[in-house]
């Protein structure tokens, strides 16, 4: 445990070697004081009170020097405690940051909230509370039983033996307990993403019928968790006696041995008394340790499970990043692509976007269009060929550089539960109120800016649920035109708008490609058809056609299959492509 914060103090861990030391006087006092007692008591039964008044000098400078030392430790204990928790919280944000998107997956997000919340807790008020009683009583402990082997080695050697015995219970009972706790942790992360999903997903349950409080996936998580919960209990109930048992075991045992020694006449009975005395004192913190191994254990795991995070690969940065050459120019070349260990998703792909042309992304479902966009904005690497952007590999950009070049218009817009005008701003942080009103009348927001009851400064709820899904595509067009990025990565709501959204879209659009590389991923016909180039793909993620449109349909093959699906879906005739 003192290993791994080590590890998650970082630069800081001389804060924890300073805090050791002074646990350790702090025991190494305690335990001497304890020793101090037995010639004090052999004095005092010997009916010598000035020998054992002169064992009170030192015992009371051992309690000062403990005291001291136990104030300045519990003050070093609880900086390092607030100084983790705060520190945790950062490393992991600024590490979480640098991680592929892949690695947040649903149950991963789950977990993360754990370790950041309770987890980054835990282990601060272990450094605070825990940390001393285990190492001051362990340092008490030793000190006591070398001390003693000096006034009765046979005794001391019988304690030995028994604090090993201890040990190893402990050790045994803790094992038992840390399988229930790790199945409980899971249990407790899925319902916890049981719950956020129920309450997330209300209107979906409501509409098909599944509103009451059984929600069957979130009953079944958590009486999962009940189960475990209960099995877990009993464990530790069994733990505990077994380490109550094994202490009473061992100390009867010194009690009838040291007893054996006074009646065989091979210890002084004093020396015994005193001895006796001093054993008391030592089982207690024995005890006290058994008794916070599971504790000691389950921070343990919180400390390897927020290392884990920080261990975990970050995205490859370049050491030095190359200068863009081709502004505005995406390339995408001999591309594949694999999810994990799925098959691949893209195959092969080749196409170059010029700067200040539309391209449109068609494809049947599951294509790997979407997939495409991640690739550019490097939220993954691929698996084999390059992505190139400004004319130089993703790889070998660092992200601000890539990103300023970039801007995402995606179907699924996240707004924050902030006012309009600042998710707006999000697209240029020091852009002026004029701007942003310039950006959004293009984008069609000045209309419903005038029904909002706050105008600009209405807060749009979170993940924008105060707007429609038209509306919230239109603040993120917005967002985008404000950014006025070289290449715009722009995906075509597949719903379709009502002709007041539809017109917005096309107009912003074509404001978008006045001045940038546009890469739609198309659903509009009337996109498609004015795209400079198409890029075709098919179910099995390879481009099967690329071109613009009249030439594609001259050509046939899955283009024309696609064009007439869609002209047919949307009530258009084969005629209405001439347009
Ligand atoms: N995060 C992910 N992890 C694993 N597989 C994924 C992930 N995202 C997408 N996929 C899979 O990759 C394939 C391509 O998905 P992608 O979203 O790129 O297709 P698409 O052409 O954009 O589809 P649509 O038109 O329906 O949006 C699909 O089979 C999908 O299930």
């Amino acid at each position: 445990m003192i290993r791994g914060f080590y590890t998650i103090l970082g630069p800081e861990r001389s804060r924890l070697t300073v805090f050791l030391f002074w646990v350790v006087v702090y025991g190494t006092a305690q335990g001497l004081a304890m020793l101090t007692l037995v010639p004090f008591v052999r004095h005092l039964l010997d009916g010598d009170v000035e020998a054992a008044a002169a064992w009170l000098w030192p015992l009371a400078v051992l309690v000062a020097v403990g005291a001291c030392a136990c104030y300045i430790q519990a003050m070093q204990g609880m900086r390092m405690a607030v100084y983790s928790m705060r520190m945790l919280h950062h490393r992991l944000g600024d590490h979480m940051v640098t991680l592929p998107l892949g690695w947040f997956t649903r149950d991963r997000v789950g977990d993360v909230s754990q370790i950041a919340v309770k987890g980054t807790m835990f282990v601060g008020s272990t450094g605070a509370h825990f940390i001393t009683p285990v190492v001051a009583n362990t340092v008490s402990s030793v000190v006591v039983v070398i001390g003693l082997c000096f006034f009765d080695w046979r005794i001391g050697v019988l304690m030995i033996a028994g604090a090993v015995l201890l040990a190893l219970v402990g050790r045994a009972s803790s094992a038992m307990l840390a399988d229930a706790e790790n199945r409980k942790r899971g249990a407790t992360v899925d319902v916890n993403n049981r719950v956020l999903e129920f309450a997330r997903c209300q209107a979906v349950l409501r509409a098909f019928g599944d509103a009451g409080s059984h929600h069957v996936p979130l009953s079944e998580s958590l009486a999962q968790q009940a189960r475990i919960g209960k099995a877990m209990m009993w464990r530790s109930v069994l733990g505990i006696l077994l380490n109550g048992l094994s202490v009473q075991i061992v100390f009867s045992a010194v009690l009838a041995f040291g007893a054996w020694l006074a009646v065989t006449d091979r210890i002084e009975p004093a020396l015994l008394i005193a001895i006796f005395g001093l054993a008391a004192r030592f089982f207690g913190p024995i005890g006290e340790l058994a008794e916070l191994g599971s504790t000691l254990r389950m921070s343990t795991d919180e400390i390897n499970r927020i290392t884990g995070v920080l261990d975990t690969e970050r995205m490859p940065a370049p050491d030095r990043p190359k200068e863009l050459t081709d502004h505005g120019r995406i390339e995408l070349d001999s591309v594949a692509f694999t999810y994990d260990d799925s098959s691949p998703v893209l195959r092969d792909v080749s196409f170059v976007a010029r700067p200040g042309t539309m391209t449109a992304l068609v494809g049947p479902s599951g294509s790997g269009k979407t997939t495409i966009f991640r690739l550019i904005a490097r939220f993954y690497d691929v698996t084999d060929g390059a992505v190139r952007v400004g004319g130089v590999d993703v790889r070998d950009q660092d992200t601000v550089t890539l990103m300023r070049q970039l801007s995402q218009v995606f179907q699924d817009v996240y707004l924050f539960d902030d006012s309009l005008r600042e998710n707006i701003r999000i697209g240029r942080p020091d852009a002026t109120d004029d701007e942003i009103a310039a950006a959004a009348e293009t984008a069609g927001v000045t209309p419903i800016v005038g029904r909002l009851p706050d105008g600009w400064n209405t807060r749009v709820g979170e993940a924008g649920s105060a707007l429609s899904g038209g509306e919230r595509q239109r603040v993120s067009i917005a967002r985008a035109l404000l950014k006025n990025a070289p290449i715009v990565l722009f995906d075509e709501a597949t719903s379709a708008l009502d002709p007041e959204n539809e017109a917005h879209v096309a107009a912003s659009i074509r404001a978008l490609a006045d001045n940038s590389t546009v890469l739609v991923i198309a659903h509009k016909l009337s996109t498609v058809v004015a795209a400079d180039q198409i890029v075709v793909l098919d179910d099995t993620g390879r481009v099967v056609d690329i071109g613009r449109h009249h030439e594609l349909l001259t050509r046939g093959g899955r283009y024309a299959e696609f064009w007439a699906q869609r002209t047919a879906a949307a009530g258009w005739t084969m005629a209405a492509s001439g347009q």
